[in-house]
């Protein structure tokens, strides 16, 4: 993978070189992480259950639907009972959550049900983000009203949730891992609610066990969002597995 110093980065800045002190090649992070490191982003991850994301994808309509309903014509005695039908349906048949949480860290971990990119996570737009040869992670986006914070525009919470998960992708596409101990954000113009958003992810330097990533949201070329955070490597437990721990820090 090419690190290059061309590519327009944090608020129209070019991008630096990544960290003289550490070696990001892939290669690199392979040695440190060894089989359990995947470092090129699937964008597609294989469905454990094409019904699964059948029913996630129906209940993203569903949620879009129904954030629209207020003041409207729309009965909604009836809507209200069959959806309660098949919540009734459901709810018996759901594992226990620690059996759950067990579950989301087989296979693809919980790449497939957090709450930024996963399918399987009705919460979840959800966004896919690439890999680039420059080193960014980049996706692109449209969020419909449920995502409202300011009149027609994104949430700043939702903002910085899919910008934290953004760069701990981020931070896996440049062979580095770590939780988020802090970061910031700069809101630099409202960010549309139903328009194309290009999201875009960096490291921007890393020493030791720390990384700092820096990440943007455009609409258009207008820039909406801008940020910056620092991730501490740590291993943190993984459930139903005991004495494993993930240095991932993020459900990767
Ligand atoms: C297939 C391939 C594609 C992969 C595809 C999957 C990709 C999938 C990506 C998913 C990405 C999800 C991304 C979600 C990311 C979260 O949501 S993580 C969850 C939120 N974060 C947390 O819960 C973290 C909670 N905090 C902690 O656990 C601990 O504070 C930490 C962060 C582990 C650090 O604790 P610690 O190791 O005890 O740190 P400590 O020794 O005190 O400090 C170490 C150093 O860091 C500094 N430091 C510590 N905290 C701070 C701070 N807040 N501010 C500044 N400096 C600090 C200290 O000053 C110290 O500096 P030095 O003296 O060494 O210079």
């Amino acid at each position: 993978m090419t690190k290059q110093s061309d590519s327009p980065g944090f608020g129209g800045v070019p991008l630096p070189k990544l960290g003289p002190n550490e070696d990001f090649s892939l290669e690199a992070a392979r040695k440190r992480l060894g089989e359990t490191f995947e470092p090129i982003p699937t964008p597609e991850l294989p469905p454990a259950d094409p019904d699964l994301d059948r029913a996630v994808a129906e209940l993203r309509r569903l949620r879009e639907a129904t954030a629209a309903l207020a003041h409207s014509e729309v009965e909604l005695g009836d809507i209200a009972d069959r959806l309660a039908e098949v919540a009734d349906l459901l709810e018996p048949r759901v594992p226990s959550p620690s059996k759950r949480l067990e579950t989301m860290w087989t296979g693809a971990g919980t790449r497939r049900s957090n709450p930024v990119a996963g399918p399987e996570n009705p919460l979840a737009p959800p966004v896919q983000f690439y890999g680039c040869d420059d080193g960014s992670v980049r996706a692109e986006v449209t969020l419909g009203p449920v995502y409202q914070g300011p009149p027609g525009c994104v949430h700043g919470g939702v903002s910085a949730l899919i910008i934290d998960h953004m760069m701990g992708f981020a931070n896996h596409w440049g062979g580095r891992f770590g939780m988020t101990a802090h970061y910031e954000i700069d809101y630099r113009s409202p960010t549309p609610l139903l328009e194309p958003l290009s999201l875009r992810a960096w490291v921007q330097e890393g020493e030791g066990r720390k990384t700092w990533t820096h990440a943007t949201i455009h609409a258009g070329e207008r820039l909406c969002v801008e940020a910056r955070g620092l991730f501490l490597e740590a291993s943190v437990p993984v459930p139903g597995q005991p004495g494993t721990e993930s240095m991932l820090g993020d459900g990767g």
